[in-house]
């Protein structure tokens, strides 16, 4: 459904020249949900406005829904839904009316832009407000008007530019909620980017996780973090001289990556922290040592980054 390959951009500033995409080659099946992910300026947005030919891009190639961006950008716009960053709203259009005047715009024929708008107006639960001015909308009701706004031709992708950020956590959870329904009505596949990690985590089949314009890491959560950064096992031992038998044990576990001894705790990083744990309870019991506490530590996606940067996302988003 959307393939690129080689795709750069750079932009000329006062300062010199920005290379804001450098060589970026990615592959969505149709269906799937996938999530960009990375801090302030890597290059996301840059990339996401090239594919839904808002930009030209300086060098390679990319086909969205069948057509080229650069030779074909409207058929890539009849595939495509966009909700950018800002809100796609007039202050003082009516909800209803600023959906059916996105609909005639896309050439939609009048009853069948009015019956599109309530169809939407029904799905994202903005019926009661379909008569109300947009600049009176709350950021979540906003949000929603933005993503129906999209929707409007019925594209078979949509691509959503930090489609959360600034909402509280109440308007995300039902922000989502709607997206995940209609996606799994509709079977449409939706590119992201987002500043979230647990929401790429969670909802994402698939992350990218981009950094100074390049892409540097591609496949789902769960084994993003196996690889990448891994489980972690903590376990206290009762008695401060055995720590030192307890790290050794740990080291010589399955798979085991780091390990770290302070005081009596000792903890070690491994790919599968669940199914290792027992056998290490179970060697220490064996060496006599005593375990006060044992638990596994699940990484996050910042830790994902972490281990492919040496930076934190957070910080690195700040
Ligand atoms: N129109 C422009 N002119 C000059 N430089 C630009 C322009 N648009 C983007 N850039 C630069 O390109 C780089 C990538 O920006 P981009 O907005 O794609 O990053 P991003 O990953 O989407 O960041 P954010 O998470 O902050 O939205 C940045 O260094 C940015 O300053």
């Amino acid at each position: 459904m959307i393939h690129a390959r080689d795709l750069t951009r750079t932009f000329k500033t006062k300062g010199g020249t920005v290379e804001a995409v450098r060589g970026l080659n990615l592959d969505v099946a149709e269906g799937e949900m996938v999530a960009f992910l990375g801090p302030n300026g890597a290059g996301k947005s840059t990339s996401l406005r090239m594919l839904t030919t808002l930009l030209p891009p300086s060098s390679g190639s990319a086909r969205v829904g069948g057509f080229d961006v650069v030779s074909d950008p409207a058929g890539v716009r009849r595939r495509i839904g966009y909700v950018g960053q800002g809100t796609g709203s007039g202050p003082y259009h009516r909800v209803r009316d600023e959906l059916v005047t996105q609909g005639r715009a896309q050439k939609m024929s009048p009853s069948d832009a009015r019956k599109r708008a309530d169809e939407l107006l029904g799905m994202l639960e903005l019926e009661g407000l379909a008569d109300r001015d947009c600049a009176s909308l709350s950021g979540g009701q906003k949000r929603r008007l933005d993503v129906a706004l999209g929707l409007m031709h019925t594209p078979p992708i949509l691509f959503l530019d930090e489609p959360s950020t600034g909402l509280d956590p109440h308007s995300r959870a039902n922000l989502w909620d709607h997206i995940t329904r209609i996606r799994k009505a509709s079977g449409m596949t939706i590119f992201l980017t987002t500043h979230y990690l647990d929401e790429a985590d969670t909802m994402a089949e698939r992350v990218m996780v981009m950094d100074n314009g390049m892409m540097i890491a591609d496949d789902t959560p769960a084994r993003l973090k196996a690889d990448l950064a891994g489980d972690t096992i903590h376990v206290s031992v009762l008695c401060a001289d055995q720590a030192a038998s307890a790290a050794e044990l740990a080291r010589n576990l399955p798979d085991a990556r780091e390990t770290l001894l302070d005081g009596r705790d000792i903890s070690v990083t491994l790919r599968d922290g669940e199914a290792v744990l027992p056998e290490f309870v179970r060697r220490l019991h064996q060496a006599g040592i005593e375990a006060i506490s044992a638990r596994v530590v699940r990484p996050t996606l910042d830790d994902v980054f972490l281990g492919l940067t040496g930076r934190s996302l957070r910080e690195a988003a700040g």
